[in-house]
């Protein structure tokens, strides 16, 4: 468990965090639009940076500290963008990485190289250049990467950006499998994703949080504001301006079946199951 408490960050004046307050545990994951705070926040978990005020204490099995330098060491970390040794070998890069986190015994190197490629799958890439890897390969050398110390707590910065929809699926499958003895933290805009991997979310936006709770709980944020409405093609764009167009299902000729959001029911509208991205929205929408 990973509790923080009250973080505030200030960048040039403007507030970023405010008041962030989580409990995070099992696969968590950061939703929120893009500028919410999701990176700085991981960033700050990850103890890169300091923060104005607030604390965080993390109790895991084999690490209890509220000092960020010991919380480090525990970290794994992995940003949006990391840059690997584009010449070298997947071996030869994680070699290269191993000793610069003081891996020093060369037999051990060998030894953990050996099993962080087996946990992401890379051992039969071992001989590749990484310049020559495809996205998917590139993120689970990432991970493999981070691996290396075999850190209990792991932070993940958009964990399936850039990759498509095969390497999508393949890497959240990975998640799953690492998170069975790790505490692991993802941030992401993709409800899809997070739906999928995380047992419990934070939704975040403008620096604030919203809502904590697992999938369902979010979800159930929506009850009551979901709605399918029939309309002719013609009035699609006035839908846009009364709702939150969710989905759109062509019925017939010019008829269009819409999924919408609205606090109040639209006339002849139908009431539809919550999900998690209606859920998503609605606290996104200020009406939880
Ligand atoms: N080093 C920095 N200096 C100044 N402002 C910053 C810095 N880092 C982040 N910010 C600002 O803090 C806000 C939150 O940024 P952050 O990258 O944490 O959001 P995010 O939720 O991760 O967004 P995205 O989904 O687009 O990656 C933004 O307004 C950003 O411009």
């Amino acid at each position: 468990m990973i509790n923080v408490q009250n973080i505030t960050k200030t960048y040039k004046g403007k507030k970023t965090l405010q008041k962030v307050s989580l409990e995070i545990e099992g696969i968590y994951g950061l939703l929120g639009p893009n500028g919410a705070g999701k990176t700085t926040l991981m960033r700050v978990l990850a103890g890169l940076i300091s923060v104005d005020e607030g604390k965080i204490i993390v109790e895991n099995d084999d690490l209890h500290s509220t000092d960020l330098k010991t919380i480090r060491n525990g970290i794994g970390y992995l940003p949006q963008d990391f840059d690997l040794y584009p010449k070298a070998t997947v071996y030869d890069c994680l070699n290269h990485i191993a000793l610069l986190k003081g891996i020093a015994d060369s037999q051990l190197r060998k030894e953990r190289i050996t099993t962080v490629l087996e946990q992401v799958n890379l051992v039969d890439a071992k001989k590749q250049k990484v310049s020559k890897l495809s996205g998917g390969m590139r993120k689970r050398l990432g991970i493999a990467q981070v691996f290396l110390t075999n850190p209990s707590i792991l932070i993940i910065d958009e964990p399936t950006s850039g990759l498509d929809i095969l390497e999508r699926i393949r890497f959240r499958n990975l998640l799953r499998e690492l998170s069975k003895d790790k505490t692991i933290i993802i941030s992401s805009h993709i409800v899809e994703d997070v739906e999928f991997l995380c047992t419990k979310l934070g939704i975040i936006k403008e620096g604030s949080v919203l809502a904590e709770g697992t999938p369902e709980e979010i979800a159930k944020s929506s009850d009551g504001f979901v709605w399918s409405i029939q309309i002719h093609e013609n009035e699609l764009s006035e839908t846009f301006k009364l709702y939150t167009v969710i989905d759109i299902q062509q019925r017939g000729f010019n008829i269009l079946d819409v999924r919408v959001l609205s606090k109040n029911k639209p006339s002849n509208a139908t009431p539809l199951n919550a999900t998690l991205i209606d859920g998503y929205l609605s606290i996104i929408n200020g009406w939880r």
